[in-house]
């Protein structure tokens, strides 16, 4: 099927950020806790921005069913996740609120954002918005799950942070999939490299996003805090 030629072609990258600081901190448990707040700053706005993006992604479908799924995906990225960053926030010895207080959609995190903005509103088909989008899920999966492979955790404050991904992942990727691979089958060569691209660049942008974390990455510049705040 097309997603399983994505997931193949998306495999050395998924294998790079395995091995990059941010997830080899995870394993060994001694993340610096600074990469862990930035890290935390930057998904939490993140999160609600890819809540708002399935409201565009629902509106590109006609499948009742697939739109109710989704609607229980809103939630689960909004009040869900959560429990993700609180295991990290454990870990930090921080408030979570707090933490949050202060995030800013950092120049990677601000370009993984827009990639899958500009994708929903280019785009009618739902599948150029959902291969955009489908990284999130599954490089996740993957690394969880390479993680519960490769290692014992046991002990490692971190383990609930990945063992939350090992399975809250399987069903959402079932319907992407299951979306993806139905244009798919009548899609031109061109539209097919697009989602390719889309997907492919999600994945960097993933790896990208860990790596922004560990670098503590910020603009170069300040605006008045009311600015960013409205953005929040
Ligand atoms: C940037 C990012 N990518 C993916 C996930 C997993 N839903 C996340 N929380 N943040």
């Amino acid at each position: 099927m097309f997603t399983d030629e994505l997931k193949q072609q998306a495999g050395p990258i998924i294998e790079s950020i395995y091995h990059d600081d941010f997830i080899q901190g995870i394993i060994r448990g001694d993340i610096d806790k600074e990469a862990i707040r930035h890290y935390l700053k930057a998904d939490h706005l993140y999160l609600n921005e890819f809540a708002k993006i399935y409201s565009l992604l629902i509106a590109k479908l006609d499948d009742r069913d697939g739109i109710n799924f989704l609607l229980g995906q809103i939630d689960f990225v909004l009040n869900g996740e959560i429990e993700a960053h609180q295991t990290m926030a454990a870990y930090v010895g921080e408030d979570y609120e707090k933490i949050i207080r202060d995030g800013e959609w950092y120049p990677s995190s601000d370009h993984y954002i827009k990639h899958m903005y500009y994708n929903a509103l280019r785009y009618d088909d739902a599948s150029f918005t959902i291969c955009a989008m489908a990284p999130c899920p599954y490089v996740y999966q993957q690394l969880a799950l390479k993680i519960t492979e490769r290692h014992d955790l046991t002990g490692n404050p971190l383990k609930p942070w990945v063992d939350f991904y090992t399975v809250n992942m399987d069903e959402l990727m079932v319907h992407l999939d299951g979306w993806v691979n139905s244009f798919a089958e009548q899609a031109t060569e061109s539209e097919l490299d697009i989602l390719r691209r889309n997907f492919l660049e999600s994945c960097v942008h993933e790896r990208r996003f860990f790596n922004m974390a560990v670098r503590q990455e910020v603009w170069e510049f300040h605006v008045k805090d009311s600015i960013i705040n409205s953005r929040n």
